[in-house]
């Protein structure tokens, strides 16, 4: 045998040892897990089991990227406990998680990012409606767009927490690439016409402009969408993600073609219970104000005098008549906290309403 021939046969003896190891060991959690389960069951006869535990599994992956010793990147080594812990909740209780459909869209890419894949993904046509699949108990929790960096915020979804009786139990953020798709028989045909969703078209702007301009912009209901209908017909482009591309077989006119390369979206896991403190939290508040002289001040003093950092307001216009404004306000903290608490019984002496839209880990992945 050759030197490189002995050597990779010693190494890949190696692998497959190691290969056994990993193999018995994630058998052994897996095992952990099942009890798990049984023991949450045990504890609540008769009564809806949550399985999913968002603040124990922020805790595990965090854990996971500090004591990560490499060579893996923190993020790889990440992922990989992701998928592992997904199959453990699956055998826990397989989960079914709605999202912002059709498949193919980001949202989809968010959910598996945030779920991992041993999950059932459910697409729906409407944010609205991911809010009734989850109000109603037909899926487990839901993934919905909130806000995007260069976009600003999806109001839809803001304006669902008005009316919905359901909590924030996570965020997951996703670094959103474009591309400009074709498929193979239009690859070297004129483009023109190109689809996409409204916001793709937004994040795109100056690239159409300079690379496209003057060709026709079609606005569809999800980048997927437009995907689909680049396929079906020649001489089309879609702007989309990689999934959509995958899905209907469509290659890359041009790659990453976001005006704006740290391009992000955050979603939002919504579910029908509060999640417990994991250590490192934000919260989501919706405030409506009297509509008076320094409402605004009112409102965020409590922030600052308790040494709580806002990470977002938004105004949203009031639903009804009796609302004069309605804030939406996220900070960092949980409510189980001393100081938040000390905030909200604040800000509630002021507000004509304060509704608690729920604590939940600051995203990991
Ligand atoms: O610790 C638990 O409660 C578990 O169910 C175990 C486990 C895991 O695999 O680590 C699985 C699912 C939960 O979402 C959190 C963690």
């Amino acid at each position: 045998m050759t030197d490189e021939k002995t050597r990779l046969a010693e190494l890949r003896d190696q692998i497959d040892s190691i290969d056994q190891q990993i193999m018995d060991l994630i058998s052994a959690r897996a095992a952990c897990a099942q009890e798990v389960a049984n023991v949450k069951m045990a504890a609540n006869p008769g009564q809806d089991v949550f399985f999913y535990r968002p603040e124990r599994e922020a805790q595990v992956l965090r854990r996971i990227k500090e004591q990560n010793p490499g060579p893996l990147a923190d993020e790889e080594m990440a992922r990989l406990f992701r998928e592992i812990m997904s199959a453990c909740l699956a055998l826990e209780k397989p989960m079914h998680i709605a999202f912002l459909g059709p498949i193919g869209t980001f949202t989809q890419a968010a959910a598996l990012k945030h779920f991992g894949h041993s999950v059932v993904s459910v697409p729906l046509p409407a944010i609205d409606a991911v809010f009734r699949e989850v109000e109603s108990g037909a899926a487990h929790y839901g993934v919905v767009p909130v806000e995007n960096s260069t976009e600003g915020m999806i109001n839809h979804t803001l304006d669902m927490f008005m009316s919905s009786p359901l909590k924030i139990c996570g965020e997951v953020q996703l670094r959103i690439h474009h591309h400009l798709l074709v498929s193979p028989e239009s690859k070297d045909q004129e483009i023109t016409r190109i689809y996409s969703h409204q916001q793709s078209f937004a994040q795109c702007r100056q690239w159409l402009d300079t690379h496209r301009y003057g060709i026709e912009r079609v606005t569809v209901s999800s980048n997927a969408e437009a995907a689909r209908r680049a396929a079906e017909e020649p001489g089309t482009a879609a702007i989309a993600g990689d999934m959509a591309a995958e899905l209907y077989g469509l290659e890359k006119l041009a790659n990453c073609i976001e005006d704006r390369p740290d391009n992000t979206t955050r979603f939002l896991i919504i579910g029908r219970e509060e999640v417990s403190a994991s250590g490192h939290d934000k919260s989501s508040i919706l405030v409506s104000m009297r509509n008076k002289p320094g409402a605004l001040y009112q409102l965020l003093e409590p922030f600052h005098r308790h040494g709580i950092s806002l990470t977002r307001i938004e105004t949203r216009p009031s639903p009804s008549g009796t609302w004069a404004y309605v804030f939406y306000i996220d900070f960092e903290g949980h409510v189980e906290d001393e100081q938040v608490r000390k905030v909200l019984s604040d800000v509630d002496e002021e507000a004509v309403e304060l509704k608690k839209l729920g604590s939940y880990p600051i995203g990991v992945l």
